[in-house]
């Protein structure tokens, strides 16, 4: 069976892990583990959500791209990628628009990119709230030209990408079903 990626990318706060974590959940999809200078938040686990990375041990991987994001380095390795692609066919990772336009120019037709966005920018503020973030890296966040850029869907995606509005996560969760069954994916019981 060929290898597929479901890149998931948009601001921050629009939904993206929680879609990984669904596909994860529902479809049995695996998601690549990227590494991270940013510090844990509360209830964050080394090598579950991230590679928690410090300034210096960042610069020891090999990566496919990496990026700057809100002052904090990001990076995705091809092992992580391989150690993913060896569980299930289909992967998925969460990226920045800037990660998903490089990897749509690096895997081709692998990719499969998703574009989360949501009606009303404001909300995602009330959202990293209740996620727990702190109040000044929400503030650092938001005010970064990262998060200003990932608010639009890059014209380099325009072709391929799939646009998941995730005002109402129902809604979306429909999206998806629809999107995994353009691919021949059933959605299974949750086993875990
Ligand atoms: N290009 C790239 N972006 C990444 C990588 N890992 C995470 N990101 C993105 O970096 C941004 C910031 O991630 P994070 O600090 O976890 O914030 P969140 O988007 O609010 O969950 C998000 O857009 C992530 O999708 C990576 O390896 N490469
Ligand atoms: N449709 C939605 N409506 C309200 N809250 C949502 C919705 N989708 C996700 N969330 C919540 O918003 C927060 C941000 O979602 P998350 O998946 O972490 O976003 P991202 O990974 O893009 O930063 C999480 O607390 C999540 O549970």
């Amino acid at each position: 069976m060929p290898q597929r990626l479901f890149v998931i990318t948009g601001a921050t706060g629009t939904g993206k892990t929680t879609v990984s974590q669904y596909l994860t959940k529902y479809y049995q999809i695996p998601r690549v583990i990227t590494h991270t200078t940013r510090p844990p938040r509360v209830g964050e686990e080394n090598g579950v959500d991230y590679y928690f990375e410090n300034e210096v041990s960042f610069f020891t991987k090999h990566y496919i791209e990496s990026v700057r994001y809100a002052d904090y380095y990001y990076g995705s390795s091809r092992e992580a990628l391989t150690a993913a692609w060896e569980k299930c066919a289909y992967a998925s990772i969460v990226l920045d628009t800037k990660g998903a336009v490089t990897y749509v120019q690096t895997l081709g037709a692998q990719v499969i990119p998703l574009f989360m966005t949501v009606e009303r920018p404001a909300s995602l503020v009330t959202r990293l709230t209740k996620r727990g973030d702190q109040r000044e890296m929400i503030a650092q966040r938001v005010a970064s030209a990262e998060y200003e850029r990932d608010l639009r869907l890059p014209t380099a995606l325009a072709d391929q990408a799939q646009v998941i509005v995730n005002d109402d996560w129902l809604a979306a969760q429909r999206q998806l079903d629809q999107i995994m069954q353009n691919y021949g994916l059933t959605k299974s019981a949750d086993l875990i």
